[in-house]
Order: structure tokens, then C-alpha cells, then sequence
């Protein structure tokens, strides 16, 4: 239920999350709080990171959903882009588990019918929590229900917390703007509680099936194909190639991966993550070289699903050598793959 908010607040191409996001999000995806109220008529917001948009974050995102539907009201994830630990470290961003695309896809695909991927800029940075309150959630999103994590904190020097929202919230009755706040329970897997550092930690040490478990869904990196050197198919192994736009990934090497979105069903392959140091790379990009495949992807997004790490990437002497290397570990990947066949539930 999309239908009290504002249809014309996110043109395409104002910038570039916008364009790329454009196709998949529509009119659902705000980006900044100019331009009017977007709900005039009330809203149950969530707010969060939502960096990997894990088993604690579906958690809060469905029970925002659930309350606005009890209200019949639109629901409303609010987040930011960049997040604010990449905007305080710019020339050592963390590593992130979700691009944006995928953050607000999983959200609109959990039942958010708004989604605000706010700019997190120095006038963002400066807001009190008192201003964000106001600015943000009442004027533009007449918010009636605020959900957060355990722990949250947001404003100037993360200075707001539950009891600010709570205490603003009674405040505010007043003048007929009052809201509730609530926080959800700490999500925990085996007494731990689920979080992004867990996940990431899971990720560089390989261990997939720890790392499926707290996302709710195996990990992947999804994208766009481009054309890389062409150098791949002279050597016996073509490879789709996936940019990562900037983010830094929680992982690199080689991995036995399986493909989404080239055929009906997932397509085994065996997947690069790194700079590609033999042949002088530096950017950090994905390759995926799909098994009895032989086709054209350029233009075709697809997700590749991390199912095992092989190795760590190296830097080989000569080409023969690398061949030589990736010959090995298609011949692993390809013994991994045949034996596991799941996919956990999305
Ligand atoms: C299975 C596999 C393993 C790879 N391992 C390495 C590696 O250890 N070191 C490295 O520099 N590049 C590695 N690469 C990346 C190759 O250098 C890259 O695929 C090749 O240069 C072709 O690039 P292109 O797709 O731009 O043509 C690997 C690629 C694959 C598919
Ligand atoms: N088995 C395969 N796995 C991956 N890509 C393949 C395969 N067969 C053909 N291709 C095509 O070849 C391209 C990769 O070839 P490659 O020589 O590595 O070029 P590039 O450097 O542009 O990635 C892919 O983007 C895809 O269009």
C-alpha cells in the first residue's frame, strides 16, 4: 500500500543510485526529504543500516510491515547511502554485504512500500536528533509507529536513542504529532547475536553455511555483466565480469560459486573475487567462468551465490602458470559443486 505517498518524489537519473535503482524501485525510493510530505496521512517507519539486511533486520523490517498493515498505513524503511561509517572513512571505506540496489530490492521484496536510502552527507552529519525527528520522520513522513534495532542510535554524534524518540514522540502529542517508538529483541543464532561483523567474519573465514544462516539466504554478490579485457576466453576460461561499483566486498578469492539469472535453474561455475594481480588489476572486480557453458552475458544481471572458498588469489609468475592454477580449481569447484545441491530459502 503505497497510495498516500508522494508518486513523483524520486525522478530518474538525478543521480546515479537513482538511475541504476530507477527500473526496479520506481516511485518507491526516496532519496532525500525535500519537496514536501511524502505521507501526509501517517506512516510506521523502521530504521537501520540494514547492511546485508540479515536474519535481525527482517526481523524488525517485518514487524514494521506487519504494524502498518494493522494500521493501514504505508511502511516506511529509512536508511542511508553512503552509510555513515563509509561518509566518516572515505579513504577506507568498511566492507560492505549489500549494494544499494539489493538493499532496497530485499526491502520492497519484504513488504516496505517506501523506502529512504537518505544521503548521508556533512549537513546530514550535523543534524541533531531533535532535527531528524522533525525534519524527517514527522514532517515529511507524519510517522506514527518508529521501529528500530537494539541499540540504535542516529543524529549529530549519534546522540538519539529510543528513550529521544520516545520522550519526542509523547511531546509532540500535543500539537496532534505525537508517534510510538519501540525497539525489537536482539535476533540471536546459537546465544549469538545475529550481526553484519558476524557475517563478514563468517565470509572471510569461508564459512558460507554460518554466514547463510544469519543472512536468511546464502550469500551473493549481484550485478551487471561488462566487458573486461577479453583476455579470459584466450586462455580457455571466459569469465562474466562483475563490477562492484566502489564497495569494498567482505571477501576475496577463488570460489566454487553457482549462477543465478542466466538459465532457469543455477548454473555451476567457479568465481574470482580480487584484483586480478597477475595481470596487473587493481580494481576490485568479480569473474565468473560458468561450467559447459558458452553463450553471451554482457548486459545480463545476474547473482553469483558463494558456496565455497578454494583459495586465496594470487600473483603468478606468468599466464601458463595462472591457467594452470585455474584449471586445478575448476576441477575442485566443479567435486564441490556436484555434492552440494542446496540453496537455503531466500
Ligand atoms: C578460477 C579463477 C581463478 C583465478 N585466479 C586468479 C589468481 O589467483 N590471480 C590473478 O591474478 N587472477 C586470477 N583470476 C583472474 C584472471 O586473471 C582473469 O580471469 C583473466 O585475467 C581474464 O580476465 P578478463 O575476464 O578481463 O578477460 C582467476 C580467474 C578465475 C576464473
Ligand atoms: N562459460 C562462460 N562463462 C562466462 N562467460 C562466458 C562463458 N562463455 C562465454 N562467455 C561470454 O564471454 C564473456 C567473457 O569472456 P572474456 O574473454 O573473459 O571477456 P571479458 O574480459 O570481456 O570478460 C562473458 O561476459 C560472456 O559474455
Amino acid at each position: 500500500m503505497a497510495s498516500c505517498c508522494w508518486p513523483s518524489g524520486c525522478a530518474p537519473a538525478t543521480c546515479a543510485i537513482e538511475a541504476r535503482l530507477y527500473s526496479a524501485a520506481m516511485s518507491r525510493l526516496f532519496r532525500d526529504v525535500d519537496g514536501g510530505p511524502r505521507c501526509p496521512h501517517g506512516s510506521v517507519v523502521c530504521i537501520g543500516a540494514f547492511d546485508g539486511l540479515h536474519v535481525g533486520h527482517r526481523a524488525l523490517v517485518r514487524h514494521a510491515v506487519a504494524r502498518a498493515r494493522a494500521l493501514g498505513l504505508p511502511a516506511v524503511a529509512l536508511s542511508f547511502e553512503p552509510l555513515p561509517r563509509e561518509f566518516f572513512a572515505p579513504g577506507d571505506p568498511p566492507p560492505r554485504l549489500l549494494s544499494p540496489r539489493a538493499k532496497v530490492e530485499g526491502l520492497l521484496s519484504l513488504g516496505i512500500d517506501q523506502v529512504g536510502l537518505l544521503r548521508f552527507n556533512s549537513a546530514m552529519a550535523a543534524l541533531t536528533p531533535e532535527a531528524f525527528v522533525i525534519e524527517v520522520l514527522v514532517r515529511h513522513l507524519s510517522v506514527r509507529e518508529v521501529w528500530v534495532g537494539p541499540d540504535f542510535r542516529f543524529g549529530k554524534r549519534r546522540g538519539g536513542d529510543l528513550a529521544l524518540l520516545q520522550s519526542m514522540g509523547l511531546a509532540l502529542q500535543a500539537e496532534g504529532q505525537g508517534f510510538a517508538a519501540g525497539a525489537i529483541e536482539p535476533v540471536l543464532l546459537d546465544g549469538e547475536r545475529v550481526s553484519s561483523t558476524l557475517i563478514r567474519a563468517a565470509l572471510q573465514a569461508g564459512d558460507f553455511k554460518a554466514a547463510a544462516r544469519m543472512l536468511g539466504r546464502p550469500y551473493a554478490i549481484s550485478g551487471r555483466v561488462v566487458p573486461g579485457e577479453r583476455l579470459g576466453r584466450t586462455l580457455g576460461y571466459p569469465t562474466a565480469n562483475v563490477r562492484l561499483g566502489g564497495k569494498v566486498p567482505p571477501l576475496t578469492g577463488i570460489h566454487a560459486t553457482r549462477v543465478h539469472g542466466v538459465a532457469g535453474q543455477p548454473l555451476p561455475a567457479v568465481s574470482s573475487l580480487g584484483t586480478r594481480p597477475t595481470v596487473d588489476g587493481s580494481e576490485p572486480l568479480l569473474e565468473a567462468h560458468l561450467f559447459d557453458f558458452d553463450g553471451d552475458l554482457y548486459g545480463r544481471r545476474i547473482e553469483v551465490e558463494f558456496v565455497a572458498r578454494l583459495r586465496d588469489e594470487e600473483k603468478f609468475e606468468d599466464l601458463p602458470a595462472l591457467v594452470a592454477q585455474m584449471h586445478r580449481d575448476a576441477i575442485q569447484a566443479r567435486a564441490i559443486l556436484s555434492q552440494d545441491s542446496t540453496r537455503a530459502p531466500a
